[in-house]
């Protein structure tokens, strides 16, 4: 095999409560409860050609090779970082380092979802990079190294291995419980055009911090398979630090609440994209093309998933 292609799904948070205070590596506890969606940027990862051990002639300094960390990375859009700060990047180069691997690997990433959105984007393109090396190179998805590598890049990027409905505790990055995925149900992204940094909302919520309510409601509704007690169990404490920094959320939000065929809506994550849980299929598609086309507002209409899609 010499590469693999992966999905790489979105996630929404139905229950995020982020406790106030930070811990020694600057991070909040967090009581975070994920499903991911049917929807997603894709991930190629392939193997190069070893390095020569002697150094190469000048007509073979132009064959494709990574640099010096063994990683090529290829984005299908600038996402603003360097390679050495993108996700994609830092998930190949540490899973290389980890486990001692030299062959050199080019890394190809296809965004579907826009990035600020409180959809995890970045988090599932590395966990997806993780995966796709595991696959490659025979690596055993459970040596503990793996959950490691992940967590080191980002606290999502752990859920995305994985990607049952889950509880997660930690900064966010620790498995608690996973639950049935309530497949399919219908869902709607409406993003407004500004982008929130995660970073920016973390700080805005230690300048007026809320004590977050119990997930309890939320991990009880998932035991259960009820989606109706999950729409009605919807909570994020990390909104009010979000809709501060980009106040068009607030919008999104109620026009997504005034739909027909919405059960409910809420911020994902550090926002800027709220989701709405819908009745119907049809009911999303129509709210997502009116969101596209009266207010501008990015959208993608979709449904919850349990697992990934594999291609090879
Ligand atoms: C908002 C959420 O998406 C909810 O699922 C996550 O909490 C954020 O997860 P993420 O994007 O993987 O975040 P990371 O890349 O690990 O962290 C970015 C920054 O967010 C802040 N951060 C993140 C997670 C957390 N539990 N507490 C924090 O304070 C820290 O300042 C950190 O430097
Ligand atoms: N592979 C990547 N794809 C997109 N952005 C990346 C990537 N690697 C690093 N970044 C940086 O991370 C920032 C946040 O991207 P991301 O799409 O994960 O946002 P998000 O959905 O708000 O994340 P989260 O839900 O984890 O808070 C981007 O603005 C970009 O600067």
């Amino acid at each position: 095999m010499s590469h693999v292609t992966i999905d790489a799904p979105v996630k929404v948070n139905l229950h995020l409560g982020i406790h106030p205070g930070r811990d020694s590596r600057g991070y909040h506890r967090a009581d975070s409860v994920m499903v991911a969606l049917g929807v997603g940027d894709t991930v190629t990862v392939s193997a190069l050609p070893e390095p020569p051990v002697r150094p190469a002639p000048a007509s073979r300094a132009e064959s494709p090779a990574a640099d010096a960390s063994g990683v090529l990375l290829a984005m299908s859009e600038d996402v603003g970082v360097p390679p050495q700060k993108n996700t994609a990047w830092q998930a190949a180069a540490r899973l290389r380092r980890a486990f001692g691997i030299t062959t050199p690997v080019r890394v190809e990433v296809c965004k579907a979802v826009p990035p600020q959105s409180g959809l995890g984007g970045s988090s599932s393109d590395a966990a997806s990079v993780i995966l796709a090396l595991c696959r490659l190179f025979s690596l055993d998805e459970k040596d503990p190294r793996i959950v490691d590598v992940a967590r080191s890049v980002g606290a999502d990027v752990p859920f995305f291995l994985n990607l049952a409905p889950s509880y997660l505790t930690g900064a966010g990055d620790v498995l608690a419980q996973t639950f049935p995925v309530l497949e399919g149900l219908p869902v709607v992204l409406v993003r407004p055009r500004r982008g929130v940094s995660t970073v920016a909302a973390y700080r805005e919520f230690d300048a007026d911090p809320v004590v977050p309510a119990s997930p309890a409601p939320m991990l009880a509704a998932l035991r259960d398979g009820d989606a109706m007690a999950v729409a009605a169990a919807l909570y994020n404490n990390l909104e009010g630090a979000a809709t501060r920094l980009v106040p068009e959320i607030l919008r999104v939000k109620s026009w997504l609440q005034r739909r027909p065929g919405v059960v409910a809506a809420q911020v994902t994550g550090s926002g800027s994209c709220v989701f709405a849980i819908c009745e119907t299929h049809a009911a999303a598609r129509a709210i997502a093309a009116r969101a596209q086309d009266e207010e501008d507002w990015w959208s993608s209409t979709t449904f919850t998933v349990g697992k990934r899609a594999h291609f090879c």
